[in-house]
């Protein structure tokens, strides 16, 4: 078994309506976002990979893509945008392209935020 992983940058706005800090959070504003994607399973013995990580870095250049300089809020199918949605937002946008997903990380790196998606069977 091996573990792979890519991380990639974005920087995004957004608004949040939330109960403290209400009224700085409901103004647009934006965040230096740091994306972990992690693949687990085993090495094709031809090929020596988990994945060829050339492959998968065109999918992480799509979802970045629809993230990077966005107005988070009009992203269709990602409700409030929050961390915990980003990282199940990537997650489904993978998921067909690369089905050794194990887990996907967002990071706050200024604030210090992280939180962490283990995919749809682990809740
Ligand atoms: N569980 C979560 N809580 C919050 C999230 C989130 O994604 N998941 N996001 C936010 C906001 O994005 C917010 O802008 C960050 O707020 P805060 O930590 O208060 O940091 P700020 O820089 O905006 O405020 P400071 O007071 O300057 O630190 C909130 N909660
Ligand atoms: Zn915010």
């Amino acid at each position: 078994m091996f573990e792979l992983s890519k991380q990639f940058r974005f920087e995004a706005a957004h608004t949040l309506h939330r109960a403290v800090d209400a009224e700085p959070s409901r103004r647009i504003h934006g965040h230096s976002y740091r994306a972990e994607v992690i693949l687990r399973g085993p090495a094709d013995p031809v090929t020596g990979m988990v994945i060829d990580l050339g492959l998968f870095e065109r999918s992480l250049a799509m979802v970045r893509d629809a993230l990077d300089h966005r107005l988070l809020d009009e992203l269709p199918d990602l409700g409030p945008a929050t961390m915990e949605n980003l990282s199940a937002w990537i997650w489904r946008r993978l998921a067909a392209d690369a089905p050794q997903l194990a887990r996907v990380t967002i990071y706050r790196d200024s604030l210090g935020d992280a939180c962490s998606y283990f995919g749809p069977d682990h809740g």
